[in-house]
């Protein structure tokens, strides 16, 4: 696993700065508040029930969902690619960051909402099995007086190479799952692996069924947040933990001029250079700009039922991981 570079310390202990500049600065991009999650106080009585955002677009709560169908149905092939082109690698610090914050333990059974190419479950994955191959290594020094066949027995058990522990990837787009598959193939993952297609809003689970739910860079695109933290609720067991890795509110009022700067200029002009899809990256900027910051976040997690809520911002806050338990 990556080790944190030192544009990522300087960036880690970013969070602590001032939050002076609230919403995207760069004049006519964002005037208002169209009705996000937290905004929808803005609207109407009788709107309320009906319009969301798309971006900066107002939609109906009906034509979003679709809308964001098209985005990663697009993009599925170019996924990965255009992470790191954008963020020049760092996203798989992030990710690698939320493993290290879950700490797994042997027999861990994850959901991974929104897993889309699987980046979150492959990781969970080489965590988990350096983790127990470490463990068997230990025992099995311990145990000087094993025949060699008993060794190697123990080495070619794929399960128990993981301990138990096994990720369910659910994502609603058929396309996403489709490249996630191939790339699972592609790397050997198979053992303690599972694809699901469904809604995070409708999670086809029983209750009380994870030990952890992780969402990482999903919860901005759902419909209904609130309805998706419930889901999150419900099938965790009681004592599992939420861990969400967004994009969140950045704090330092140069870093956020610069990153607003490189959002709107640079990444819709790499979407179409690399994916040949301007569109589908100017909604994720946009999407980025109408999510809420860490603090409304964190309220929104509380009032799903989850406790001790607590986040941590990264990079200045480009992204923040919440974390929350069902207890
Ligand atoms: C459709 O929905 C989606 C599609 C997807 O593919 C993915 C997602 C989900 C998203 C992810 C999994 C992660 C995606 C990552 C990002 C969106 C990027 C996050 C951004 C960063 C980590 C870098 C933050 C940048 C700053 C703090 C500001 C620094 C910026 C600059 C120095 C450049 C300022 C830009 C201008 C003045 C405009 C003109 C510049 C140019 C034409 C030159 C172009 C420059 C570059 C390409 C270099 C960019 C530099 C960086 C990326 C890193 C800079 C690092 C430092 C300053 C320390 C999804 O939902
Ligand atoms: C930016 S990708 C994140 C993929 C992956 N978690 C990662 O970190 O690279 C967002 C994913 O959310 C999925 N998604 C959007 N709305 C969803 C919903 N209502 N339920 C489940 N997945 C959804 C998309 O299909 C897409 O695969």
């Amino acid at each position: 696993m990556a080790a944190p570079s030192s544009f990522l310390l300087w960036s880690y202990y970013g969070h602590g700065w001032s939050r002076v500049m609230r919403y995207c600065r760069l004049p006519g991009l964002r005037s208002s508040w169209p009705g996000g999650p937290l905004g929808a106080r803005h609207l109407s009585q009788e709107k309320r029930a009906t319009e969301t955002h798309f971006g900066f677009e107002t939609v109906s709560e009906e034509e979003k969902g679709g809308k964001v169908y098209q985005v990663f149905e697009s993009v599925a092939k170019k996924y990965d690619v255009m992470n790191d082109m954008m963020s020049l690698g760092i996203h798989r610090i992030w990710k690698d960051l939320l493993l290290w914050k879950m700490r797994p333990f042997p027999g861990t059974q994850l959901l991974d909402v929104a897993g889309g190419t699987g980046d979150i479950a492959f990781r969970f994955l080489n965590y988990v099995q350096a983790q127990h191959q470490g463990k068997q290594k230990r025992q099995l020094r311990a145990q000087q007086n094993l025949s060699w066949e008993e060794i190697a027995k123990k080495y070619r058990n794929e399960e128990d190479s993981l301990g138990g522990s096994r990720v369910m990837v659910c994502d609603i787009n058929k396309e996403m799952l489709k490249i996630g598959k191939q790339k699972a193939r592609a790397q050997g993952y198979k053992a303690g692996l599972a694809w699901v297609l469904g809604d995070a809003e409708e999670l086809p689970f029983d209750d009380d069924k994870f030990d952890v739910y992780t969402i990482a860079f999903g919860i901005r695109n759902v419909t209904h947040i609130d309805r998706a933290l419930q889901e999150a609720h419900r099938v965790l067991k009681p004592g599992g933990r939420f861990l969400c890795l967004e994009f969140s509110q950045v704090n330092n009022p140069l870093i956020s001029r610069l990153y607003d700067l490189y959002s709107f200029q640079v990444i819709p002009v790499l979407g179409e250079v690399i994916a040949g899809d301007w569109k589908s990256y100017q909604y994720l900027v946009e999407s980025i700009r109408q999510f809420p910051s860490q603090e409304e976040f964190k309220e929104m997690i509380e009032d799903a039922g989850f406790q001790k809520v607590t986040y941590e911002s990264l990079t200045s806050g480009i992204v923040a991981i919440h974390s929350g338990f069902k207890l």
